[in-house]
């Protein structure tokens, strides 16, 4: 997103520049993810508050732990943005420099949390109560139920952030690693001459075209919204309509998915190749079928988080419900659209890419209104956001403004973070019942 075109600071509305000092107050800076999210004020005030409560409010762990599990859950997907920030934190607030060597130097009891880091960023649905039984029951260096609580929302709130910080290319600040570079980190696969050329990467001859996209689509969601009245698909059949839409999303990928991206430098040390999503997805891997029936945010995650660690599952909820809920009623250059078959159509997405089935929701929609190149793009971001490009970022939705492709990545954040959270806090309540 170009500068000139995000919110600038000293034209920013009342609202947006209480935030902007909230924000400054709670990490000492004015960073990028707070200039990029400021279009959606709403959700960054929620944003701050959880993740303000989160790092410098009364908890469980002490703060260094805090920071240094961020680090581990960024290093995860190699957002060296992220693992800088909080590096320096951690030793700001007392961190002890060796353990920045990677995790072999960190204390056993923030070792044994690495398994579970990797699982959740790439494979949650494996997380098994016997994975938390070893974290609570060894006898020494064990985590208490709060403690590890406390540890889930923080590495499922790093993980979802790096998937922000690629979504939208956020860049390192003027005054941090990288942040002088020609060619910020977080942008990759971009060419230099295309900038000074003046190429953004929407090629003029397309723009006919994809202002007939936004109609189609709208069509699409009318046609949909008609023949939902009409039509009563069977219980099977929508079961196979959201088999087959999971069994799809894991064969969706890329053309540039074989460049390797260049190793970035900071988090090398965290890294651990051996263990990552791409493998899996090649190979088409089975994905067990969650049903939000039987276990979901709102009746059980919920409250077990809010029983170990107050405030935080209330928090989480409502972060959650603004970032579904959010809505301005436009698309692109139309006012007064209802939206919400889309943005649901994008949640249950994601959702489904994990698993996660919602038994009244027919997952035929989805073909019908996220094309190929935003499925590419939505599971990128999700899977594997150290592999987003600009290109990826560009190619879908092209008449659509930033605000809303900045609004897409509020939705894939808050949907990763809460189908991250369901696997992790249901092997919890298993383990405890
Ligand atoms: C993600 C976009 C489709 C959101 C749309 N601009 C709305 O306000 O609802």
């Amino acid at each position: 997103i170009p500068e000139k075109e995000t919110i600038q600071v000293g034209n920013e509305d009342a609202m947006m520049h209480a935030l902007f000092a909230d924000s400054f107050a709670a990490l000492g800076r004015l960073d990028n993810v707070t200039l990029v999210m400021v279009f959606h004020p709403q959700y960054l005030e929620s944003f701050l508050k959880t993740q303000h409560y989160l790092l410098q409010m009364d908890g469980p762990l002490p703060l260094h732990y805090r920071h240094y599990i961020g680090i581990m859950a960024a290093a995860r997907h190699q957002c060296s943005y992220l693992v800088n920030l909080h590096v320096n934190d951690f030793l700001h607030v007392g961190g002890d420099p060796k353990w920045l060597n990677g995790l072999e130097n960190a204390p056993q009891k923030l070792q044994n949390l690495g398994e579970l880091n990797k699982m959740l960023a790439h494979r949650p649905w494996l997380i098994t109560k016997e994975h938390i039984e070893q974290l609570l029951k060894t006898e020494e260096n064990s985590w208490s139920l709060a403690e590890l609580i406390h540890a889930v929302v923080l590495l499922t709130h790093y993980h979802s952030l790096a998937s922000f910080t690629f979504g939208c290319g956020i860049s390192p600040e003027i005054d941090c690693e990288g942040g002088h570079t020609f060619r910020p980190p977080s942008v990759s696969n971009y060419c230099m001459c295309d900038i000074t050329n003046g190429y953004h990467g929407v090629d003029e001859i397309h723009s006919t075209e994809s202002v007939c996209e936004v109609e189609a689509l709208m069509e699409k969601m009318k046609q949909l919204q008609e023949c939902r009245d009409e039509e009563e698909a069977s219980q099977e059949e929508m079961a196979t309509r959201f088999e087959r839409e999971k069994r799809e999303s894991m064969f969706v990928c890329s053309s540039e998915d074989e460049e390797s991206a260049p190793a970035r430098d900071v988090s090398r040390h965290f890294e651990d190749t051996s263990y990552g999503y791409k493998d899996f997805s090649r190979h088409g891997m089975h994905v067990p079928t969650f049903r939000v029936q039987d276990y979901s945010w709102e009746d059980h995650g919920y409250s077990l988080v809010n029983r170990l660690y107050p405030d935080v599952g209330q928090l989480l909820d409502e972060k959650f419900h603004i970032a579904y809920n959010l809505t301005y009623n436009t698309m692109a250059m139309h006012k007064d659209v209802d939206t919400s078959m889309l943005r649901r159509a994008i949640w249950n997405y994601i959702h489904c890419m994990f698993g996660i089935r919602y038994d009244d929701y027919d997952y035929g929609e989805i073909n019908q209104l996220l094309d190929r190149s935003f499925k590419v793009y939505i599971k990128t971001v999700v899977c594997t956001p150290e592999k987003t490009t600009k290109r990826m970022y560009d190619s879908f939705w092209r008449q659509f403004e930033h605000s809303e492709k900045v609004h897409v990545n509020l939705l894939l954040v808050e949907a990763r973070m809460q189908a991250e959270l369901l696997y992790a806090l249901r092997a919890i309540t298993r383990y405890m019942t």
